[in-house]
């Protein structure tokens, strides 16, 4: 039996684990495997019932369980307390960092049958789209120390720091390095190395850690032009190895040219394989409450959460499959129907569950 902490969180966190923790209990009865799945408060419902974003409660619940799936936090609610006590600043980053889950793998995949929906011109979606974003999560201007606002009138100033250590940045092209060996034995490193001297030294390390994958071809690029190769040329690719703000930047580009924020699942692991999994977007606020949020990337999550900490594989390859299927079948939300004919989250979750049954 697995221990699971299930962190809705807000906006449409919950909308889209309440169709995930359907998927999941398919999955138990098709696979015979049982999950102890315990919710609990995180976020900005976590100030508004606690008074804090991460409770005592929920974070040794975390400590307690296997692995968490995690859904989204924030929204304009709480936009106006002081930084700290935000939903992300004050629950999300501190989780990130108390379990060291340094290494966020984001894999990016245009489906043959959403190649519609991607925003990319059909010649450059046929050569293939099939990224995996490997974005360090614990430290870079993110975490870095000192951060701050001093001063008042025109010369008010706010200052944040980047910084990464030789150690970080090893770890993180190793799991990029791993990664790709059992992909197609590319790696794109990101940096902005002509510019910024944290940057200087990822690159340094990348290159000397490379020494040891004799069998993974290493590139590099700046990051602006990475950006603009994602949409010009993204077939170049395969894994994108990326510091903190990079690579979240970036995977909401790989996100949106799948078709849809919606659509891109992660995984957040730490050196002892602990897990944080989570789809890589937000609580979007403007479609909150509405029931018509993607629960894919949830799934996926999910998905994730069984390959990666459980070690069911059969499962979430399954769930995987399922998925493909569904959406083979036409099932679409609004975010990738492309204006035509569409289903509401709970629709796209019973959608899932039975050809996961089926399959
Ligand atoms: N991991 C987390 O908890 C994250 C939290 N946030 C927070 O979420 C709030 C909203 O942030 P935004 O910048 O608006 O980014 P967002 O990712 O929530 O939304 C961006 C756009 O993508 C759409 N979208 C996102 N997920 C979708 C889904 N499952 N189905 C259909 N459409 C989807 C939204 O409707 C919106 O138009 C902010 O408070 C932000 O700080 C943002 C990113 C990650
Ligand atoms: C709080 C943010 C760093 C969350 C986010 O945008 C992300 O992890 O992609
Ligand atoms: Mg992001």
């Amino acid at each position: 039996m697995f221990k699971i902490a299930v962190l809705p969180g807000d906006g449409i966190g919950p909308e889209v684990m309440e169709e995930t923790l359907k998927v999941l209990a398919a999955a138990q009865e098709k696979f015979s495997f049982e999950l102890a799945c315990t919710n609990a408060d995180v976020g900005g419902i976590a100030i508004d019932r606690h008074g804090q974003a991460l409770p005592e409660a929920t974070l040794e619940l975390c400590e307690k369980s296997d692995a968490i799936l995690f859904g989204s936090v924030g929204g304009p609610k709480w936009e106006s307390l002081p930084p700290a006590r935000q939903p992300e600043r004050g629950a999300l980053l501190p989780l990130r960092k108390n379990f060291n889950l340094f290494c966020n793998l984001r894999p990016a995949k245009v489906f043959p049958a959403l190649a519609g929906a991607s925003p990319l011109h059909p010649d450059i979606v046929g050569q293939g789209f099939d990224i995996l974003c490997v974005r360090e999560l614990t430290g870079d201007i993110y975490f870095g120390q000192p951060k701050g606002r001093e001063g008042s009138g025109p010369d008010e100033r706010a200052f944040d720091t980047m910084v990464y250590t030789r150690r970080e940045i090893e770890r993180i092209a190793r799991s990029a390095f791993e990664a790709a060996r059992l992909r197609n034995h590319r790696v794109t490193s990101v940096d902005k190395a002509n510019v910024l001297t944290t940057m200087v030294l990822w690159r340094e390390v990348v290159v000397e850690t490379a020494r040891q994958y004799p069998d993974v071809t290493l590139n590099h690029i700046y990051v602006d032009n990475a950006t603009m190769q994602l949409v010009k040329n993204p077939h170049q690719f395969d894994v994108l190895l990326c510091g903190n703000m990079f690579g979240d930047i970036i995977s909401d580009e790989c996100a949106m040219i799948t078709g849809s924020m919606g659509l891109l699942p992660s995984a957040s692991i730490s050196e002892s394989g602990f897990g944080l999994y989570e789809p890589a977007g937000g609580s979007a606020p403007d479609i909150a409450g509405q029931g018509i949020a993607n629960p894919i990337a949830q799934i996926l999550s999910a998905a994730m959460m069984l390959r990666y900490s459980l070690d069911r594989g059969d499962a979430a390859d399954a769930i995987d499959v399922a998925v493909a299927r569904v959406l083979e079948e036409g099932v679409r939300t609004p975010d990738i129907a492309a204006g035509g004919p569409a289903v509401s989250t709970r629709e796209m979750g019973d959608a899932v569950v039975r050809a996961l049954h089926d399959a």
